[in-house]
């Protein structure tokens, strides 16, 4: 698990731990961790003789980049400062003079020439973009061709919320210190950072943190896996209300992902019941109103269903239900918040804003807000779809509101998205999946979060590197399964 955390809890656990060690001790580690990246970065035996430059904030940050400027001095790196801001760290910037550093006469020249970039300009310190002096500086770095090396987070982003307002350094890699901080895992920030490397300063963080990303193994521990007595029953049934005459793929694909997530069974109900046998025959299909289609353990509503009824009656059912794409559309918030059961949201982010009243481009900008007001408003789990798909928990108990990451736990980020998905269909593929996890009886985080991990991984095995339609994204989830369960295919 890679797990985040927002300001105000990596600025108490540093203050505690600064509270038992010398002065500077911290910095040091940060900078030495900083400086061993760097060299990393610029190849073996490429240090001695490099041209480094130097972007130095007011702050910490900027001591951070200075100090990791003096250890690649010692060890023969041409290392040039560019001061921006009211203040240098003082101490920094003398011990990098006295390694043979030097303050810029031209900063541009020094950019155009350099071979690294340290962008020390701000860190968690900062707020808001890059201020006006710092701009034609970076783009400046960005355009020479240099190595651009952000230090604890790219200057100009926002670490709480990843939000981007204004310019930002856009770095070829971030080095963060001591815990990755939400915007370095969260798009539009996650962008800024490239290649993230975490340095362990020794920080003792809550149990709890603020973000978390699922990696294989806790996607294995959360996979169903049928006990030898398992029926179709015992392993759940997964009911799919999906389709209509005008888009009957939707209840197809939706049915793929569904036959693929672990329930022992699908149950199709709609109009596209001669397309979905066609391709699945294995699918157990009704024609009526869901409520009399038979036992379920889950629902999932919505792909492709234009204005078809059944909504209202899927919504009453004491089982977990999932909502996407059409049935985004006509709910309720009450409707929802009053359920029996569990509701899962999967709204991309054209969807997420509709439901908030806001513009799609609020919701890409501000994705953690979004997803966070959008589960306590709904008193629902919230997927938001998207180049980092994000899941939120709704906080406990009904009508509890909130407003922190507290109230409904880490929110999560699925890691293995790829632009790839960006295809008609993938989303009902995902609903699908989903919903089957969750009639196999995961909690509806875990459902969702696993759903997104299997379908991103899914998609990357598809593609490797070409386009993918959906129903190839569907075939490929057996493979992404076994990749993480790390099963063969002959167990
Ligand atoms: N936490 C830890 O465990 C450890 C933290 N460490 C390091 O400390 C860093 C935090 O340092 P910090 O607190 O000094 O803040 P920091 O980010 O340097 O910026 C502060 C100053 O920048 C300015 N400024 C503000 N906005 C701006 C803008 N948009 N554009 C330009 N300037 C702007 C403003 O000053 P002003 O110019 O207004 O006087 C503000 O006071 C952290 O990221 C990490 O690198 C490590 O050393 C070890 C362990
Ligand atoms: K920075």
């Amino acid at each position: 698990m890679r797990t985040a955390y927002r300001i105000e809890t990596v600025r108490a656990a540093e203050a505690a731990l600064m509270a038992k060690l010398p002065p500077g001790a911290l910095m040091d580690r940060a900078a030495a961790g900083l400086a061993a990246a760097c060299a990393g970065l610029l190849g073996r035996g490429r240090v001695s003789g490099a041209r480094i430059v130097v972007l130095a904030g007011s702050g910490d940050n900027g001591g951070d980049a200075l100090y990791a400027g003096v250890r690649l001095a010692r060890r023969g790196a041409g290392v040039t400062v560019v001061r921006l801001g009211s203040r240098v760290h003082e101490a920094g910037l003398a011990a990098l003079l006295r390694a043979g550093g030097r303050v810029a006469d031209d900063p541009y020249a020094a950019l155009a020439r350099a071979d690294l970039v340290l962008d020390g300009i701000t860190g968690i310190g900062g707020h808001g973009g890059l201020r006006p002096e710092a701009v034609p500086l970076v783009r400046a770095a960005r355009e020479s061709g240099a190595v651009l090396v952000a230090v604890d987070l790219p200057s100009g982003v926002a670490a709480d919320t990843g939000e981007v307002a204004g310019e930002a350094v856009r770095a070829d890699a971030t080095v963060t210190f001591g815990a990755y901080k939400p915007g370095l895992l969260v798009d539009p920030a996650r962008e800024y950072a490239g290649a993230v490397r975490l340095v362990g300063i020794g920080l003792e963080l809550p149990g709890e943190p603020d973000l978390e990303a699922l990696q294989h193994a806790d996607v294995a521990g959360l996979l169903p896996a049928p006990a030898a007595e398992s029926d179709k029953y015992g392993r759940g049934v997964v009911g799919v209300v999906a389709g209509s005459k005008r888009y009957p793929g939707a209840a197809v694909l939706a049915v793929a992902g569904a036959l693929r997530g672990g329930a022992g069974a699908v149950r199709y109900v709609g109009p596209a019941r001669d397309e979905v046998l066609a391709r699945f025959p294995e699918t157990l299909v009704h024609e009526g109103p869901p409520g009399e289609a038979g036992r379920v353990q889950a629902w999932v509503i919505g792909p492709g269903l234009g204005d078809t009824p059944g909504l209202d009656e899927v919504l009453a059912a004491e089982v977990p239900v999932l909502v996407d794409a059409d049935g985004l559309g006509l709910l309720d918030p009450e409707a929802v918040r009053s359920r029996p059961a569990p509701t899962v949201l999967t709204p991309h982010a054209g969807e997420a804003a509709q439901l908030l009243g806001t513009s799609r481009e609020r919701v890409e900008a501000g994705r953690l807000a979004a997803v966070r007001e959008l589960a306590a408003r709904f008193g629902a789990t919230v997927l938001l779809k998207g180049s980092t798909t994000l899941v939120a928990a709704p906080p406990p108990g009904p009508g509890a509101g909130g407003d922190g990451p507290a109230s409904g736990g880490a929110v999560r980020v699925n890691p293995t998205g790829t632009p790839w998905l960006a295809t008609a269909g993938s989303g009902d593929v995902l609903s699908g999946l989903t919903g089957s996890l969750l009639a196999a009886g995961l909690a509806p985080r875990d459902a969702a979060s696993a759903g997104a991990y299997l379908h991103g991984l899914a998609a990357r095995r598809a593609a490797r590197g070409a386009p993918v339609a959906a129903l190839d994204v569907a075939d490929a989830l057996p493979a992404a399964w076994r990749d993480v369960a790390g099963t063969e295919p002959g167990d």
